[in-house]
């Protein structure tokens, strides 16, 4: 007889979401991204962090103080490194699951990819102007956004072996 207790696709994407996550060196917040084709097959996934090829130690964690001196300017959001790490394939009609609600500079890049769906869990930010712009420009473009309501709060994974 088949299991009755799997994941559902929503789980199993945003849960790829907030692995993706856990690999991100930011202290405060940590966000995921899954783009998923009208298939649900996963085409890309990415997690905020700082640039290819230069060493993390170069650039700061600090949320206050100069601007220069703050996470700010450099790091790069995760919605898009998964735009970015699809390295150029069509996104058009695809769907986006991440943690937190897109802020506004993701939500353009969100729409211009061609992206209708964005699947997310925690809108923390949701008083700020960056969240309004973005709701608003979701909203124009015909974006779809939807808050997932999981049915549970945890998925546990195990490394454990039978042998
Ligand atoms: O759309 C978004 C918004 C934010 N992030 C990342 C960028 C930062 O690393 C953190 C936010 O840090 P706070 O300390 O909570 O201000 O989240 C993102 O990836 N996508
Ligand atoms: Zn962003």
């Amino acid at each position: 007889m088949k299991r009755t207790d799997y994941i559902s696709w929503d789980e199993y994407f945003m849960g790829i979401s907030l692995l993706s996550g856990m690999r991100s060196k930011d202290p405060s917040t940590q966000v995921g991204a899954c783009i998923v084709d009208m298939d649900n097959r996963i085409v890309s996934i990415g997690y905020n962090g700082f640039l290819n090829g230069c060493s993390d130690e170069d650039f700061p964690w600090e949320r206050e103080g100069d601007f220069l001196n703050t996470k700010y300017p450099y790091v790069v959001h995760a919605e898009q490194n998964a735009i970015l790490n699809a390295r150029g394939k069509n996104l058009e009609g695809c769907s986006i699951y991440v943690n937190l609600f897109p802020c506004h500079d993701c939500a353009r890049n969100i729409i211009q990819s061609g992206i209708k769906k964005v699947y997310y869990l925690d809108d923390k930010y949701k008083d700020t102007d960056s969240t309004k712009a973005s709701k608003f420009m979701f909203e124009k473009a015909k974006v779809e956004c939807i808050r997932l309501k999981p049915r549970t709060e945890k998925i546990e994974i195990s490394f454990k072996t039978q042998d």
